[in-house]
């Protein structure tokens, strides 16, 4: 649905140059939910501004459904953004608006007729569950309500593409989840590829489908959740994916762990229905190693549970050989930490 293709984007300011995107390509399939996240000043604005073609990149390309948005006048430019609604951290309501005359806005000013605006904003306002807030005005609204007017605007023109940017961050976590499960449906509902643009893992977490994490200017890894979660390749990633699943272990455990000998940590990881396997057990009744429990968590990726178990395995190096290959044909993925042999 969008091809990022080695897409380049230089300020200048009085400072020099910044480059706050560096030959950056993806592709983000039809009907997908993809998260770009990122630290402060990694790009992802800059990313999302140019996705719809706000900010005009300095080389590259961006195709979206088909057409190259870099390649367009401003008139087929226009209409091109018909197609990908967006939305915002600070929502950007108009104040002087009720929430219908603002969900109307974008359909008034693509020339479409009152009587059918009028049916339009009312099935968007069903969709977003804010039947009873029609005439109120923004200032009478909490902030996941006005997400909800920000949505129901975005989606106005019938987009194929929705861009979130940063569009939990300003709410409460509570607040968050609804927002969140309520752009799943509607991805879901109407088939709508979304660009979640985020710092917050627990959103990748909750429902993307895909992720890219952007680092200095760079793609630094991308892929389906499941994939980044299981094997992450970069720092950067294992960061992020600490602050969902933390799976250090205190520093001066490890310490004591490490004068061990015939001894090795390792963290397995388990997805969907083999969180629910018991592991240990049938990994002691099949191999002649004892195992330490450290540590371990489970909690769901979007909806497959993921697991994460760090053991110490006590005994010879054969005898952890042979554990390992027994883990291995169990399918899990099995990360050494530590090795004391
Ligand atoms: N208009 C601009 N002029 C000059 N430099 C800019 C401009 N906009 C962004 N930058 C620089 O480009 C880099 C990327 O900025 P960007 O806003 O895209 O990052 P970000 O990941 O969205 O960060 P944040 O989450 O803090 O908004 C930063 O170094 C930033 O200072």
């Amino acid at each position: 649905m969008i091809q990022i293709k080695q897409l380049v984007k230089q300020y200048s300011s009085r400072q020099g140059n910044v480059i706050a995107l560096d030959n950056v390509s993806l592709n983000i399939s039809q009907g997908s939910i993809y998260g770009i996240i990122g630290l402060s000043g990694a790009g992802k604005s800059t990313l999302v501004r140019c996705l719809n073609l706000l900010e005009k990149p300095t080389s590259g390309h961006i195709i979206v459904a088909g057409q190259d948005l870099t390649q367009l006048s401003g008139k087929e430019l226009r209409h091109a953004r018909q197609n990908i609604g967006m939305i915002f951290q600070h929502f950007y309501l108009l104040l002087s608006r009720t929430v219908e005359e603002n969900i109307a806005f974008p359909l008034e000013i693509a020339g479409v007729s009152k009587k059918e605006i009028s049916v339009r904003v009312k099935e968007l306002l069903h969709l977003v569950g804010l039947e009873d807030k029609a005439s109120v005005y923004p200032a009478q609204l909490s902030g996941g309500q006005k997400q909800r007017v920000g949505i129901a605007r975005a989606l106005a023109t019938k987009p194929q593409v929705l861009l979130c940017d940063e569009a939990t961050s300003a709410l409460d976590p509570q607040t968050t989840l609804s927002i969140l499960n309520l752009l799943r449906d509607i991805n879901q509902k109407l088939g709508l590829t979304i660009v979640m643009i985020t710092h917050e893992m627990k959103v990748v977490k909750e429902i993307c489908t895909d992720v890219a994490v952007i680092h200095a200017a760079h793609i630094v890894e991308n892929g389906p959740v499941e994939s980044v979660f299981i094997k992450p390749q970069s720092d950067i990633a294992r960061q992020f994916i600490s602050t969902v699943f933390p799976n250090e272990l205190p520093a001066d455990l490890l310490q004591e762990l490490a004068t061990h000998k015939d001894s090795e940590i390792v963290r397995i990881q388990f997805l969907g229905s083999r969180a629910s396997d018991p592991i240990i057990t049938d990994l002691l009744r099949s191999c002649d190693v004892r195992a330490n429990i450290l540590y371990g968590s489970i909690d769901h990726l979007r909806s497959t549970l993921f697991g994460t178990l760090t053991i110490e395995l006590l005994g010879n190096p054969e005898q952890i050989k042979t554990a390992h290959r027994y883990l291995e044909s169990r399918k899990l993925n099995v990360e050494v930490i530590h090795r004391g042999l």
